[in-house]
């Protein structure tokens, strides 16, 4: 039976003057692959931080696994949450190999002040094997490209053991094979782990092919939703982009 992980009721959030959603409802079930697709400043980012527990509701509520987001979020639920924010380009001098970054992602896992056994080297292992990032885990992070940069992201989140993994636009600034090859993982991820993945994008073509269900985004509210198949066509998202 479909079990409700994520509930946006009437979610409204603005950020001084900028109104960022104006009222949204939305619910994601255990399992699904959703893509956020919407015009630049439409509120996707601003739904991922609201699930992430970490943005201010002016009204309505947000339930995420069970518990209410907001300021009682508690931490541990935020583990629960494999978050990969959009690429930015990270200093090259940043000294932090690609396998610390990794390990970052069990830092939730560990507690404080735990230091990092054999499970947790193990772990970092498979999930740089499963990115494709082994012959790279020794090299500083910002030596990387952006693809093997989202990769190592990507393996961060899923090092955290997630019940949701939340992606930014992750295939913004990559190059074509690059953005294909991170799909596809996306894709595997989610076949193979059942893992419920929200994904905000604006590869339309590719996330027809990807996603179990769209959620359209237009100035601060859900424009539409459902099949991609069926919204992810040319006259509609002409209407979307206002072409
Ligand atoms: N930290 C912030 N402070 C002030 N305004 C913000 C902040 N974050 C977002 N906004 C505003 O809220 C609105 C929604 O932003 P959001 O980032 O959620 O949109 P988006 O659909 O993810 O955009 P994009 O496709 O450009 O990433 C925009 O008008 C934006 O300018």
């Amino acid at each position: 039976m479909a079990e409700t992980i994520i509930s946006l009721q009437n979610a409204v959030v603005s950020y001084r003057e900028d109104v960022a959603l104006q009222g949204v409802t939305l619910e994601i079930q255990r399992g699904e692959l959703v893509g956020i697709l919407g015009p630049n400043g439409s509120g996707k980012t601003t739904i991922l931080t609201l699930v992430n527990g970490l943005g201010k509701l002016l009204q309505g509520n947000v339930r995420v696994l069970n518990h209410a987001a907001g300021s009682s979020f508690p931490a541990t639920l935020r583990k629960k949450i494999g978050y990969v924010p959009q690429v930015h380009n990270i200093d090259p001098r940043m000294p932090v190999s690609v396998k610390e970054v990794v390990m970052m992602g069990r830092y939730g896992q560990l507690g404080m002040l735990r230091r990092p056994g054999a499970p947790d080297r193990q772990m970092v292992e498979s999930m740089l094997r499963l990115v494709g990032m082994t012959h790279l885990a020794e090299r500083p992070i910002g030596h990387l490209s952006g693809g093997e940069q989202q990769r190592v992201a990507i393996a961060r989140a899923l090092a955290q053991e997630p019940d949701i993994l939340l992606l930014d636009e992750p295939t913004t600034g990559l190059d074509r094979r690059a953005r294909t090859e991170i799909m596809h993982m996306v894709h595997e991820i989610h076949r193979d782990r059942g893992l419920t993945t929200l994904m905000v994008t604006h590869e339309h073509k590719t996330a027809a092919a990807l996603c179990n269900r769209v959620i359209l985004m237009k100035e601060g509210r859900v424009w539409a939703h459902g099949q991609p198949r069926e919204l992810l066509r040319e006259t509609v998202l002409n209407r979307l982009y206002d072409l």
